[in-house]
């Protein structure tokens, strides 16, 4: 390498650090909520990176909390363990026997992975069920299709968030690793199944954050989906709260998620795509961000 290109390089890379100081006084003592999808952690080295980001934000003087979700791993699970499972409106139906699987893979198996994964840094994250200290309760819900409601058993939607077990954590310097089951606040004996995307929503508005972003398996929300051509980098709330009818499948609690956490005073909710390595550090950091930014 010629004087010349080494100082270009050099230069480059300044630029790279330099672009992150707005972004570092914006966020820094902020709270950002980072969804994790289950289709986001298809693979050991992209973990890493997602558990070297958020050790990067907390060392940013960020508060990073980590909602984590896990769809295809508990699939997996009823899968080996012969129990049939099926998604209506985006939503599993979930009968008691797989909920107690359920709370088994997100509580047992995703949770404890993303925690040691971030602890590989130092005694950083701790694992929060949402069944600990009252943090989320749910209320079942039923979901409609063309017109007739549908029960989708042992579902519901986060209806009371207590977040003082993490933000304990958070000023103690810790990373909370947050798995989304709730007891339901009819029948607290009973736990429910609660789509982790509308968790981080609630657990955002709860704890004020400054931004919320949801990690997934693609580049962002495609208007016409499955036309490539037509990803969208920002949306309003208002014009998102007319497209959402038009989504299908995962989709539709995901942006739901977005409206309702950007509805509840988070300034934005980003969906990014969580297969490229350190792309939490692009949305947070750069100007341009990636994916799709929703706001007000
Ligand atoms: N309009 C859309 N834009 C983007 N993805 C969509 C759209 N409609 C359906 N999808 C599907 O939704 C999936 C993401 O949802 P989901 O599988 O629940 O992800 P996660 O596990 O990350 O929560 C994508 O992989 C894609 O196949
Ligand atoms: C009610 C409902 O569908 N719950 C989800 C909870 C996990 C989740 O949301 O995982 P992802 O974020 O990976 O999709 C499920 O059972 O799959």
């Amino acid at each position: 390498m010629n004087a010349r290109t080494s100082t270009e390089v050099a230069a480059g890379k300044a630029a790279t650090l330099i672009e992150s100081l707005p972004w570092l006084k914006r966020f820094s003592g902020e709270t950002i909520v980072v969804k994790f999808g289950g289709n986001a952690m298809v693979d050991a080295d992209l973990i890493r990176s997602f558990a070297e980001d958020m050790v990067y934000l907390r060392y940013a003087g960020i508060r990073p909390v980590v909602v984590h979700g896990g769809g295809p791993q508990i699939s997996a699970m009823l899968d080996r363990l012969g129990i049939r499972s099926e998604f209506v409106g985006g939503y599993r139906v979930t009968t008691p026997e797989a909920m107690e699987v359920v709370r088994m893979v997100l509580t047992g198996q995703v949770s404890r992975e993303l925690v040691s994964s971030i602890n590989a840094h130092g005694p950083l994250a701790s694992a929060v069920a949402g069944e600990d200290a009252r943090l989320f309760q749910g209320r079942r819900r039923g979901v409609v299709v063309d017109g007739e409601p549908v029960d989708i058993g042992l579902v519901g939607d986060v209806v009371a968030v207590d977040p003082a077990a993490v933000i304990g954590h958070l000023d103690a310097g810790r990373i909370p690793v947050i798995s989304t089951i709730a007891p339901d606040i009819d029948d607290p004996e009973q736990s429910l199944n609660v789509n982790a995307d509308s968790a981080a929503a609630a657990l955002a508005v709860a704890l004020g954050a400054a931004k919320l972003v949801v990690l997934t398996d693609v580049a962002g929300l495609y208007r016409d989906w499955p036309d490539r051509e037509s990803l969208v980098s920002a949306i309003s709330a208002t014009e998102l709260r007319e497209l959402i009818p038009r989504l299908e499948s995962g989709m539709i609690p995901k942006m739901t998620a977005c409206l309702e956490a950007v509805d509840g005073g988070v300034p934005k909710a980003a969906i990014i795509d969580g297969r490229i390595p350190h792309s939490i550090l692009l949305e947070v950091f750069t100007h341009e961000g990636i994916g799709t930014e929703v706001t007000a």
